[in-house]
């Protein structure tokens, strides 16, 4: 569904993605995990054609992102569904005014053909009563489940979430994860989630990819990933303040940073 080749990105002296090769399987839910700063939302923004590598291709049914124009990436972009943080509802129009933006954006389907899609939408995650509502009157999990209904709503062939479950409480939390996992498997909808959230991970995934300083340092099933022997994935997984895994990211010492600077 989604394959990338080599891809490198840099920014000035640092090298948010060293080479990734990944394909992300069709019809699965794959989670990219990963410390701050290892280049998941750089890899997030190559894959949905938002930047441009310095080198690499990533291919999308086929054709090869990188090398196409602006025009023709909005074209594909409307096969993609996005939820990204804050979920980005406008605050000015009512919830079922938001799901409906794309359609009314993106197509010319008559309006009483709109009313049915949103309510089918709404229904989905579980938000037919709220279509009234304005954003502001929302709770943080209601917003995450609008911007999902919203990010469905042109019947994406492959749908990103970039943190969905950040800020939310553990059951508003569980909620959500269902919701990826059923939408995911109802909707044959190839999934691609960047998260933090160990336990959500486990919940959702068919495949993860562990992202450190720019490199793949894991990949696999659940339980493969839980078994891994590799230091720096168990720091990882179990949250260990110490490891492999250094709490800052500096490329000088410290003492030649302030003296010599
Ligand atoms: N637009 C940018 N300009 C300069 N440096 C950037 C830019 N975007 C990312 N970086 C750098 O690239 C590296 C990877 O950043 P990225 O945001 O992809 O990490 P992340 O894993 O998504 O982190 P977090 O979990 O904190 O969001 C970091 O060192 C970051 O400072």
């Amino acid at each position: 569904m989604i394959k990338v080749e080599n891809l490198v990105k840099k920014y000035g002296g640092i090298t948010a993605l060293n080479h990734i090769n990944y394909h992300f399987e069709k019809g699965k839910v794959t989670v990219i995990l990963g410390s701050s700063g290892s280049g998941k939302s750089t890899l997030l923004r190559q894959l949905t054609g938002l930047e441009k590598p310095d080198s690499g291709s990533v291919f999308f049914d086929g054709m090869d992102l990188t090398t196409l124009g602006k025009k023709k990436i909005y074209e594909i972009r409307k096969k993609m569904g996005m939820l990204f943080q804050g979920s980005a509802l406008f605050n000015y129009l009512n919830v079922f005014e938001n799901i409906a933006f794309p359609l009314r954006e993106h197509t010319k389907i008559a309006d009483n053909i709109i009313k049915i899609i949103v309510n089918m939408k709404l229904e989905m995650v579980g938000l037919r009563g709220a279509q009234n509502l304005m954003p502001s009157q929302l709770s943080g999990g209601m917003t995450k489940r609008a911007g999902l209904a919203r990010a469905i709503v042109m019947d994406p062939k492959i749908i990103f979430y970039d943190e969905p479950t950040s800020g939310l409480d553990p059951i508003s939390t569980g909620v959500i994860d269902k919701l990826i996992k059923d939408l995911n498997q109802t909707l044959d909808i190839t999934t691609i989630v960047v998260s933090h959230d160990i336990e959500s991970c486990f919940r959702i995934a068919d495949n993860i990819i562990i992202l450190f300083q720019g490199d793949i340092i894991a990949q696999g099933t659940v339980e493969e990933i839980k078994n891994s022997e590799d230091l720096r994935v168990k720091q990882f997984i179990n949250g260990e303040p110490e490891g492999p895994i250094p709490f800052t990211r500096a490329d000088k010492d410290y003492l030649d940073e302030i003296l010599f600077d």
